[in-house]
């Protein structure tokens, strides 16, 4: 079935607010691309032919995709009245569905996220055998390591797994995060996700990488405390999240939030500062990783 994409110019800082309200009412998946990450990604034009358009508002575009019934105008006109904003110009598309796998697939190569891991898609083969490859397949679900805020997590996996931890990926996605912690060496490796499409699709990411991982939707969370809670999702659910993830970790273990603009880097680390000692941990492409221990 076809569907209806949205694209909506946003300033960085925006973005994330206009996510939020698009998901809000009832989008399927709206993503944030970077106006000058320089992808394939064709950028609308946006204002009135020969009007200059205020260069804050290229710095991201907002796609949102809905239902081919959907009445877009009808829900725009909601979330805007809902988040209070003004709506800006925007770009209503049609994706056939099948277009859209052949996009994501086309978009999607290998990609080295450090010396030793690779992510493969799962219609590629690996460049390097002996390399720690992990097979994605990202089906409707986010996660596939190419954007910033993935890639800071699985480089912290990296650097900071010791071997026989146990890991809670919340907000896992495609589970590439709880997938990548196994075969880092994690002991035991945990997924959840708001969204049960998300659940189907890592748990087919896991038997595709051979490693057992139990996933659960948020309405059905049977999740333990872990050694390592990882949590990359947008800086809002996390300050909503914080006194639950701060319970699914164990005492002395370790926290790394990720999905966060370096401008709400503070705020975050504010609120987490009652049960982690937590900092700034990188950056990348303006994303801020925060990374600590429970000090309880
Ligand atoms: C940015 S994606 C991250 C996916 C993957 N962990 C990664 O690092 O690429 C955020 C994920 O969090 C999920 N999510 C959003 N709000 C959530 C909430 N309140 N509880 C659990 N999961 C949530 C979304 O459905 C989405 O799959």
């Amino acid at each position: 079935m076809p569907w209806q994409s949205v694209t909506l110019p946003a300033t960085a800082d925006e973005a994330e607010r206009l996510s939020d309200a698009l998901m809000d009412v009832g989008a399927l998946s709206v993503s944030i691309e970077d106006a000058a990450a320089g992808t394939d990604y064709e950028a609308p034009i946006f204002g009135e032919p020969g009007m200059p358009v205020d260069a804050l508002w290229r710095d991201n575009f907002v796609v949102a995709l809905f239902e081919q019934n959907a009445d877009v105008h009808h829900i725009l006109s909601l979330a805007a009245e809902h988040a209070v904003f003004n709506l800006p110009s925007y770009v209503i598309g049609l994706v056939a569905e099948q277009d859209w796998v052949r996009l994501t697939q086309s978009e999607f190569d290998p990609i080295q996220i450090s010396t030793r891991l690779w992510i493969i898609p799962s219609w590629h083969d690996a460049p390097d055998s002996k390399a720690i490859n992990l097979k994605l397949d990202p089906g409707l679900a986010f996660g596939t390591g190419s954007h910033p805020t993935t890639r800071l997590c699985l480089q912290w996996l990296d650097q900071n797994i010791q071997g026989h931890e146990s890991v809670l990926d919340y907000g896992c996605g495609s589970g590439i995060l709880a997938i990548a912690s196994i075969k880092f060496g994690a002991s035991s490796a945990t997924g959840v996700d708001i969204d049960p499409q998300a659940v189907i699709t890592a748990l087919d990411n896991a038997t595709n990488n051979d490693v057992t991982i139990a996933f659960y939707t948020t309405e059905n969370d049977h999740s333990s405390p872990a050694d390592i809670v990882i949590a990359n999702i947008l800086t809002n659910p996390l300050l909503a999240l914080a006194p639950l993830l701060a319970e699914r970790c164990k005492s002395h273990g370790r926290i790394v939030l990720s999905g966060i603009l370096a401008s709400q880097a503070d705020k975050v680390i504010a609120v987490y500062s009652s049960w982690f000692d937590i900092a700034v941990w990188q950056i990348d492409e303006g994303w801020v990783c925060l990374a600590g221990e429970k000090i309880l």
